[in-house]
This record gives structure tokens, C-alpha cells and sequence, in this order.
């Protein structure tokens, strides 16, 4: 309808202009310009690549999918679990790195280790950067931490406190006792729901023990008794949701910032960030309210103690913190629920896995595996690199950008530019590993254990990243994984609820800010009493 008014309206305008002579043309001429073009350019401007014209056609000799739509460009090619339908379009245009116009943002993807080796390590100073996001400086104080700051000053020295002062591996071990308390508590949980001989719902267990886990190491072992685990999970997962979600931001950033469209696009973010500033607050001042103990400092008292020296500001405290709970708590969780829903599949593993714990276990009859007993279960460290070589938990990384120009494999990578590395993508090439898609830690034991957790040398196995932003919590979270699983497989014998069978366990996963499989994982936890009985016995 409207269109059909402009074209009468026009029509007439043209018709009058003729009849009226020179001086009216001129008019016409320029209503034309107001009412038709002005609109149009000013439509194109935010429909057009965010890239100048000049990175544009550089980018434009990358390889990239061919079925490229108008304004949305290739985001209709992304599916539901963008890493998988990512991998696809890399085997058939880009096995090493691919250029998709993700709305107006032109984004480079890597799918090989070569590829992942040249943006980490031989050029890794030059992608080391974080791009900006409306949402993310909103919920996470104008992009503060360490998972989203921009490269610069205030990235290194925040990286500084999150890597020196709270996750080395000396403060990881600190926290040892809290995490074999934590284990104790889900095996107690576990022992009396088994009682029952009902069905557990692990992937809510494991989930509320990551998250205690986290509260525990940021704001002290009162944690429970202040009763805001509940709070904070609830706002961890609303926060993954908006930050793991579609944001307009990231696909159309000029129109995103447009005055009502930033409104609408931050509204959410504002409504959270405040329950955030104020649960945060609550920490941080009863923190600097009470007597120090050396002996148990948790993240809050540690940044605390660190604030003049690093020049921190409040909110720049309250922004690692809630690093620490983004970053550290679903992804320790989702490996878990992953890995126990692995081995329930393929029970030969998970035999071999309890053979390995049970026997390593030095003392008869113990109740628990302790961390001390770890270091020689290469078979549980065989199980966990396995896991996370099919699912890593953050399987595109966050995006990385680009600082300056750069040449890869002939190709100009402008400054600016936007870059993922499809992690999942390369945990699952033929060429690089035998049957795939197969779980089988054993690829990981018997001479084959040279790939490199730590990302350095080995770029066909990343889920953590390499790098200057390379995941700071991995001593943290091995050290959560292996004692977890060891103890899951220790004390229990597990069972599928009646009528499920282990073909029956759906390995779909959901993408977001991380990545966590679709369904839950129930369990039949039966005890192993018979087993520590007779290890008391002998
Ligand atoms: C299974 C467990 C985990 C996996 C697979 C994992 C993986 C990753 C990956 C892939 C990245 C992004 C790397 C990049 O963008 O290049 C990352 C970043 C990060 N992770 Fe983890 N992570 C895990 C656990 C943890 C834990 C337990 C913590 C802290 C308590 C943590 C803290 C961080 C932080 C702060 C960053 C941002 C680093 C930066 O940009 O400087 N992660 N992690």
C-alpha cells in the first residue's frame, strides 16, 4: 500500500515538474533526492559490509560458501549447532580458512590446525583482540575482564591478575580441600538418592556442583550458608543466554546502535546487569567488612588485596569475578555430563576407567579418591582428553580480531577483521585422527600420548585455546574434572534407568556462550559397596 501512495505521489511530482518549467525540475529533482535516494543510502549503510571497501574485496579472495543471501549474507548457513554446520561448509570451500559474511560482519573461520596455528601462535599478537559487543559491555562492565577486553593495557594487566593471582596452578592447589569437600557432598547426595534405587538426574548434579564449586573459590566456603548459589546460578545461565545468544549486535552492528534499536538490544542486558552490580556489591563490601585469614582467602579477598596495586576499580573487580563464574562453571559441567554420557555408551570404557581408579586407589577400603591419588590414573586423563576432543566445551572459542593486516597462506586478513576457530571441527578431521567421531581415549594412551593439552605445539587438539588468550582456568578445571569423574566411577557402579538403552543416550548439543548436550543425563547410581567391602577385607 505504502508503495503504491510513494509511485502516485512521485508520478504526480514528475508530471507537474514537466508542466512547470526548469526552475521546478530542479525541485523535483531534489524531492526526488529526499524522498527516494536519501532513505536508500541511508537503509545501505546499514545493510553494507563493516569492512572499507579496500579490506572488503581483500577479504573477497578468501574462500567462502557460495549461496550468499542479501543482508543476511551466509547466517541462514549456520543451523542450530553452528560448529558442525561450520565444518561442513570448511570441507567443501575452506578446509583452512573460509570467509562468511555473518550479516554485515565479514568473519574468517579456521577449520585445520595449520590454519588454528597461524592465528595462535605465528601471528597470535596480531589476533589477540576481542571484538566489541553492545551486550557484553553492558553485563560485564564495558568489557573489563579477561574473556572480552580488548587487547591492550588493561587486558594484560587484568590477564596478569586472573593468571597470577587467582587460577596458577599453586592457588588451584590451594583449593584442593574445597573441592574434595564439594566431591564428599555429591557423593552423599548421590549414596542417599541411590538408596531409592530411583534414577538421578546427573546433569542437574553436576551442574549445581560446578557452580557451588565456583561460589566456594570466589567468595568463601560460607557460601551455602549465605544461601546465593541458587541466585547466582540463576543469573549465570541468564547471562550465558544473552551473551551466548542471537544479538543483533553481532550481525548488524550499525543498526544495532541505532538510538530505540540499542534500547531494545540492551534492555535485557541492563535489567541483569543490575541484579549483577548488586549481588556483587553485597560480596565484595562484606568482604572488606570482615577480618582477613590468610588461610582462607577466597577470589574476592584476593582481588581485594591486589586493588591499589593493579589499580583496579570496583567494577573492574566485579568484571573478573564474573569471568570466573562465566567462564569456569558450565563448561566444567557440561565436560562432565558429556563425559559420563560417553562412557555410559560405551561400557568397555567406562570398565577400563573403574579397573584403572579402583586399583590406583592406595589405601583399602577408602572412601574417596583423593587428589593425591590422581597423578598415575593415566587412563581417567586418557577419558577426559577424549571428551574434550569431541565436545570442547566452548567449541568457537570466543571470536577473536584482528589489529592489524596480516598474510596467511597468501591471503590478506585485514585489520579489524573478526576470527573464529572452529575447534570441534578440528577435534573430528579424518586426516588428522583415526575413526573420528568414535570415543576412544585409548588414541590418547600407549605412545600416543603426545598430544599437548596446553595447545603449544599441537594444534590439532585445542579446547582451550593457545595463545595470549588461551584459557587461564586449565589447571582449575583438570584439576575439577579428574577428581569428579574419578570419584563418580569409584564409589558407584552406574546403571541406565529400565527400558533405556545405551543407543538410546541423544548426544545433540545446544550452542551457546558454551556448549552442554540437549537432554538430561539420568543414572542409576548403585553402590559399590561389594568392591570397598572386599578392599577392606583383603
Ligand atoms: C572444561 C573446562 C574449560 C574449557 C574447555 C575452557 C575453554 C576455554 C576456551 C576455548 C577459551 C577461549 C580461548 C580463545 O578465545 O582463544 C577460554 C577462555 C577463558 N577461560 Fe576457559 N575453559 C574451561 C574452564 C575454565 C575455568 C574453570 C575457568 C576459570 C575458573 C576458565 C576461565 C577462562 C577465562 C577467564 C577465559 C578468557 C581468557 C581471555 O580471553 O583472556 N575456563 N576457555
Amino acid at each position: 500500500m505504502a508503495a503504491v501512495v510513494h509511485d502516485h505521489l512521485l508520478r504526480r511530482l514528475s508530471n507537474e515538474a514537466a508542466a512547470a518549467g526548469p526552475g521546478s525540475l530542479f525541485i523535483f529533482v531534489l524531492t526526488l533526492l529526499l524522498v527516494v535516494l536519501l532513505p536508500l543510502l541511508f537503509l545501505r549503510r546499514f545493510v553494507e559490509s563493516t569492512a572499507s571497501p579496500g579490506d572488503d574485496r581483500l577479504l573477497s579472495k578468501l574462500p567462502s560458501p557460495p549461496n550468499k543471501l542479501p543482508i543476511i549474507g551466509h547466517l541462514h548457513l549456520m543451523g542450530s549447532f553452528p560448529p558442525i554446520s561450520l565444518a561442513a561448509l570448511a570441507a567443501k570451500h575452506g578446509p583452512d580458512l573460509m570467509l562468511l559474511r555473518l550479516g554485515t560482519v565479514p568473519t574468517v573461520i579456521a577449520s585445520s590446525p595449520r590454519a588454528a596455528e597461524a592465528i595462535l601462535r605465528t601471528h597470535d599478537h596480531v589476533f589477540a583482540s576481542r571484538p566489541r559487543s553492545m551486550v557484553a559491555e553492558v553485563v560485564i562492565y564495558g568489557q573489563s575482564n579477561s574473556c572480552y577486553s580488548p587487547y591492550g593495557d588493561h587486558f594484560r594487566k587484568v590477564r596478569k591478575v586472573v593468571t597470577v593471582h587467582l587460577l596458577n596452578s599453586k592457588k588451584v592447589q590451594a583449593y584442593r580441600p574445597a573441592r574434595e569437600e564439594e566431591v564428599a557432598i555429591v557423593m552423599a547426595r548421590l549414596l542417599a538418592g541411590a538408596a531409592s534405587g530411583a534414577a538421578v538426574d546427573m546433569s542437574a548434579l553436576l551442574h549445581s556442583f560446578a557452580n557451588d564449586l565456583i561460589c566456594r573459590a570466589v567468595s568463601g566456603k560460607f557460601f551455602r550458608a549465605e544461601g546465593r548459589n541458587e541466585l547466582f546460578r540463576e543469573l549465570i545461565d541468564t547471562n550465558a543466554k544473552l551473551l551466548g545468544g542471537f544479538n543483533l549486535d553481532d550481525y548488524f552492528p550499525r543498526f544495532a546502535r541505532v538510538g530505540l534499536v540499542s534500547k531494545i538490544v540492551c534492555a535485557d542486558a541492563k535489567k541483569m546487569s543490575r541484579r549483577w552490580d548488586a549481588l556483587l556489591d553485597a560480596v565484595i563490601d562484606e568482604h572488606a567488612a570482615r577480618a582477613k585469614d590468610d588461610a582462607d582467602t577466597d577470589f574476592v579477598d584476593v582481588l581485594l588485596s591486589r586493588q591499589r596495586e593493579y589499580g583496579l576499580t570496583r567494577n573492574h573487580i566485579k568484571a573478573i569475578l564474573l569471568d570466573m563464574f562465566e567462564a569456569g562453571t558450565d563448561t566444567s559441567y557440561s565436560t562432565l555430563d558429556v563425559a559420563m554420557a560417553e562412557l555410559m555408551r560405551k561400557p568397555e570404557a567406562m570398565a577400563k576407567l573403574q579397573a584403572e581408579v579402583r586399583r590406583m586407589v592406595p589405601t583399602k577400603g577408602q572412601e574417596m579418591v583423593t587428589e593425591s591419588d590422581l597423578p598415575t590414573m593415566t587412563y581417567l586423563k586418557a577419558v577426559i582428553k577424549e571428551t574434550l576432543r569431541l565436545h570442547p566445551a566452548a567449541p568457537l572459542f570466543v571470536p577473536h580480531l584482528s589489529m592489524e593486516a596480516c598474510e596467511i597462506d597468501g591471503y590478506t586478513i585485514p585489520s579489524g577483521t573478526r576470527v573464529m576457530v572452529n575447534a570441534w571441527a578440528i577435534g573430528r578431521l579424518s586426516a588428522c585422527w583415526d575413526n573420528p567421531h568414535d570415543f576412544i581415549p585409548e588414541r590418547f594412551m600407549d605412545g600416543n600420548n603426545d598430544v599437548d593439552l596446553k595447545g603449544k605445539t599441537d594444534f590439532r587438539y585445542v579446547p582451550f585455546g593457545a595463545g595470549r588468550r588461551m584459557c587461564p582456568g586449565i589447571h582449575a578445571a583438570a584439576a575439577t574434572l579428574e577428581i569428579m569423574l574419578a570419584n563418580l566411577v569409584y564409589r558407584f557402579d552406574w546403571e541406565l534407568p529400565a527400558g533405556v538403552r545405551k543407543e538410546d543416550i541423544d548426544m545433540t548439543e545446544v550452542f551457546g556462550l558454551t556448549v552442554h548436550r540437549k537432554d538430561k543425563l539420568l543414572l542409576v547410581p548403585k553402590p559399590a559397596w561389594s568392591f570397598l567391602a572386599a578392599s577392606k577385607a583383603s
